[in-house]
C-alpha cells in the first residue's frame, strides 16, 4: 500500500480527536475523508503530515513508518498538506509568495545569506523556476505579479496548492480545498486535483462539497467523532445506512 494508517489514535486531554483509524490510500487515486464538524478530519490530517504526534498508532509510507518524524522530513518524503486557510504575505506577490513559502523547505543557512554564497544563489534560482512552474501547473501564471491581498478566494485556494506542489510531493493532502468558492470554481478544483493525479501525484481531500466528491473521488472514509464508520466507493458511501444517519441526511446527497 502507498500510505497507510494503522490504529491511529490522537487524544487531547480526555477527548479522543481520532479514535483507532486503519485507511489505506492506493498509489494514483483520489481519495476523500468527509464527516460532520469535529469529526477529526483535520487532526488525521495532522498526524499524517507530522503537524502533531499521533497518542498511539502508525503512518507508513512506501513501507516506511514515518509515526512521529518531524513534519519536515515527512514533506521531505514526498508528503505535502495544504491547511484550511493559507496565510500569505498581503503586500508581496503571489509568485514572492510562492519563492517564500518553497525556500522555507530549502538548505541555506545565516552563513549562506551573509556571504551570498554559490549555495544560495542556485537556490535562489531553483525555488524561482520552481515557483514559476508550480504557479503555471495551477493556472496562475497571468496573476504571478498581483499582489496576494488582491487574490480571489479560488485564486487563494490555487496558491495553496502551489505551495503544496513546490515540494515536489508524491502525494498531498488537502484540507477542504474549494471551501467558499462557487460551482464554477469548484470544478475548476476539481479538474485541477485531476490534472494532479495524471500529472502522478496520489491526492487525499477533505471536502464538504458532497456533489464534488461523490464525482471526483475513487474512494472515501467517513470520520464520525474519531471513528471510521465507513469507506468505500462513492456509491457504496451514497447507500450506506450509518454514514446517511450520521453525516449525509436525506437532502445532502440528492
Ligand atoms: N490542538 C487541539 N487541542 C485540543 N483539541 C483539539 C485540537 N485540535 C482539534 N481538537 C478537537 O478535536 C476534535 C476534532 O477536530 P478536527 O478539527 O480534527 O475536526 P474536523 O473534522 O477537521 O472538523 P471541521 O470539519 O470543522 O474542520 C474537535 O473536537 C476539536 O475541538
Amino acid at each position: 500500500m502507498f500510505l497507510e494508517t494503522k490504529n491511529l489514535t490522537k487524544k487531547f486531554g480526555g477527548l479522543v480527536a481520532v479514535n483507532d483509524v486503519d485507511f489505506s490510500i492506493e498509489k494514483g487515486k483520489i481519495n476523500a475523508i468527509i464527516g460532520p464538524n469535529g469529526a477529526g478530519k483535520s487532526t488525521f490530517f495532522n498526524l499524517i503530515s507530522g503537524f502533531h504526534p499521533p497518542s498511539s498508532g502508525q503512518v507508513i509510507f512506501k513501507g516506511k513508518d514515518i509515526t512521529r518524524l518531524p513534519s519536515n522530513k515527512i514533506a521531505e518524503l514526498g508528503v505535502a498538506r495544504t491547511f484550511q486557510t493559507t496565510n500569505l504575505f498581503d503586500q508581496a506577490t503571489v509568485l514572492d509568495n510562492v519563492i517564500v513559502g518553497h525556500r522555507l523547505r530549502t538548505k541555506s543557512n545565516l552563513v549562506d545569506a551573509i556571504f551570498r554564497t554559490k549555495r544560495l544563489k542556485a537556490e535562489e534560482k531553483q525555488c524561482r523556476e520552481k515557483a514559476i512552474e508550480v504557479l503555471e501547473f495551477v493556472g496562475l501564471t497571468s496573476a504571478a505579479y498581483k499582489l496576494a491581498g488582491s487574490m480571489s478566494q479560488e485564486e487563494k485556494k490555487r496558491v495553496a496548492f502551489a505551495l503544496a506542489l513546490a515540494t515536489d510531493p508524491e502525494i498531498v493532502f488537502l484540507d477542504e480545498p474549494a471551501a467558499g468558492v462557487n460551482p464554477d470554481e469548484t470544478e475548476g478544483l476539481a479538474a485541477l486535483m485531476e490534472k494532479m493525479v495524471s500529472a502522478g501525484i496520489t491526492v487525499c481531500l477533505i471536502e464538504h462539497k458532497m456533489q464534488m466528491i461523490m464525482k471526483l473521488a475513487d474512494k472515501i472514509m467517513v470520520l464520525n467523532y474519531g471513528e471510521k464508520i465507513a469507506e468505500g466507493t462513492p456509491k457504496e458511501i451514497r447507500n450506506n445506512e450509518m454514514v446517511i444517519k450520521a453525516y449525509l441526511g436525506g437532502s445532502a446527497i440528492a
